[in-house]
């Protein structure tokens, strides 16, 4: 058995790069930035007007000049006009280049037109007001978004601004899902009163797509023979195995000893935790990694988040953020294991992150894991937890 820690140690150690791909911009939301996105022109690319109303010589106002005639209206669009004299003005928007001569915007709000004049209601104007600089933001060439970063909808604003119609993304690993065990249906069937409807492997499915993986799935029953046949296929086919069930100690539970027949070497079995202890990870010669989590539901659950979802972050070169919590009552808990509490958690009115423990019925009760927010993960060292101590957390819910 190995701890926790140790565990992360050696399946992060398996991280795997899966190399990148060209994909049209339109599909890259959710996927993996590949390469630096540079500016192709300066950002803003002109000077932008930022207010309605017009634009003067920032001379004229400084001579006393308070009233300017309205030479022209120029829109977002247009071609910068050019102002002649400085005792008139262009009427200006949003969104327009800043007209040629011109310097400083003054808003209708500030202003009364009338007869084709617009007079000044305010005292209060600045040189260069209103304009967005030309290159203030970025200069041409200069990186508006680095690699190694997952395309957000804020990341696809730039990525259209610089004109990336296909960008370089990471690949994809080629996952499978594998349930497995007789008392297993399909989620359609009406399952005999000695059965249970297949659920995990969506679970596992549901929870890749946040990362855009595909998974596909397949299912293995007990028997050690189509156990065999099918594992070889995959093995062949995939790059990941991600396998819920017949891991333990059970008279049918085959998985461990096949995967050793098929030379897949265990580089783990069992975790010093709860839940998810019989966790059983390893690597064929030829590369595939093997996840195989214990069937429980709230065990493959939290091996995903704690494990998986890590080791698929680090291989896609993101950062892997640590999040901790502030533990709401005291707990209690004896045996010698990392305790991976389901909590909900809130943000109290002081900016602190609360975990509040949410009481199941151990590992096989996925009905709590609906109504929790996220792992707390409590050191087997100790035994008693107080109110107000700080963990490390693991979310699988968008808290905000
Ligand atoms: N003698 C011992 N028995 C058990 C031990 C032990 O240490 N000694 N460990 C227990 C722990 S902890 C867990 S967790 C389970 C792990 O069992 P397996 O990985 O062998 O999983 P199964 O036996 O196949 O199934 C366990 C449980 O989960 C349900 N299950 C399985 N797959 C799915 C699925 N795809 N969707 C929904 N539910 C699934 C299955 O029906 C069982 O109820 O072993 C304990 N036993
Ligand atoms: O510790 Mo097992 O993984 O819960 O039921
Ligand atoms: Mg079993």
């Amino acid at each position: 058995m190995v701890k926790v820690a140790e565990a992360e140690a050696i399946i992060q150690g398996q991280c795997r790069d899966f190399g990148a791909e060209i994909i049209p911009f339109d599909q890259a939301l959710g996927r993996v930035l590949a390469e630096d996105l540079q500016a192709d022109r300066d950002f803003p690319p002109f000077n932008r007007v930022t207010m309605d109303g017009i634009a003067i010589q920032f001379q004229a106002f400084e001579k006393g000049n308070r009233s300017f005639k309205i030479k022209a209206t120029q829109a977002a669009g247009e071609p910068a006009k050019e102002l002649q004299e400085e005792a008139d003005c262009i009427e200006i928007m949003t969104g327009a280049v800043l007209p040629q001569t011109t310097d400083t915007v003054i808003r209708y709000e500030d202003l009364e037109i009338q007869n084709g004049v617009a007079t000044l209601l305010t005292e209060n104007i600045k040189a260069g007001q209103n304009i967005h600089r030309q290159g203030k933001d970025k200069r041409q060439g200069g990186i508006v978004a680095s690699a190694n970063q997952v395309i957000t909808p804020a990341l696809m604003n730039v990525a259209a601004s610089v004109g990336a119609t296909e960008i370089k993304v990471k690949k994809l690993p080629r996952v499978v899902v594998l349930s497995t065990g007789d008392e297993l249906v399909e989620v359609h069937e009406k399952p005999q009163p000695y059965q249970i409807r297949k659920s995990n492997s969506y679970t596992i499915q549901a929870a890749l797509q946040q990362f855009k993986v595909l998974a596909e799935l397949r299912h293995l029953p007990d028997n050690p023979e189509q156990i065999r046949t099918e594992l070889l296929d995959c093995l062949k086919a995939y790059d990941v195995i991600l396998l819920s069930g017949g891991i333990s100690k059970g008279k049918f539970d085959y998985v461990p000893e096949v995967l050793s027949e098929l030379q897949v070497e265990t580089l783990f079995q069992h975790v010093q935790q709860r839940p998810g202890k019989p966790f059983w990870f390893g690597k064929h010669p030829h590369g595939a990694l093997v996840f195989a989590f214990p069937g429980n539901p709230v065990s493959t659950f939290m091996c995903l988040y704690r494990y998986f979802f890590p080791w698929l972050k680090i291989s896609f070169g993101l950062d892997t953020k640590k999040f901790f919590a502030c533990l709401s009552t005291d707990f209690t808990f004896k045996p010698e294991l990392q305790y991976f509490l389901q909590v909900k958690l809130q943000v109290s009115e002081q900016g602190k992150l609360v975990a509040e423990p949410v009481e199941g019925n151990g590992s096989g009760d996925l009905t709590n894991l609906v109504d929790a927010d996220a792992f707390l993960e409590l050191p087997a060292e100790r035994t008693h937890f107080q109110a107000g101590e700080v963990f490390r957390v693991w979310p699988f819910k968008q808290l905000f």
